[in-house]
């Protein structure tokens, strides 16, 4: 990853709370696991940015060496690697993404 591409990343995990690499956007997500991020942060209501990186092969690749996470979505809280889909899910069903979420968001 170039130094550009770590320093545009960077900008997106610190100057958004909740921020979601994904393929496709809130709209239409373009992949079932991305999708499945989008549904349970729209069940919690709160606001998330997203950025698609089917439009941007350099965020594509340059996220999983940033996170050393092999595969999309990726979800950031707080500039923290959360996870990927199979780890929201989990998150959500305990309750300990809304804790997350919340502690974030009052932060
Ligand atoms: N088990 C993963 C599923 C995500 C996944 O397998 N993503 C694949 C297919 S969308 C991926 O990102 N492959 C690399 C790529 O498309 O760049 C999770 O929990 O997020
Ligand atoms: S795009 Fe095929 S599994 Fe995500």
């Amino acid at each position: 990853m170039t130094p550009e591409v770590k320093e545009k990343i960077d900008n997106l995990v610190q100057e958004n709370k909740i921020m979601v690499f994904m393929k496709g956007n809130k709209l239409m997500p373009q992949c079932g696991f991305s999708n499945n991020v989008v549904q349970i942060l729209n069940t919690l209501g709160v606001p998330f940015e997203t950025v698609d990186v089917l439009s941007d092969q350099d965020i594509r690749q340059g996220i999983k060496e940033y996170s050393n996470w092999p595969t999309i979505p990726q979800v950031y809280i707080n500039g923290e690697f959360v996870g990927g889909s199979d780890i929201l899910i989990t998150l959500y069903q305990s309750g300990e993404l809304q804790q997350k979420v919340e502690v974030a968001l009052a932060s």
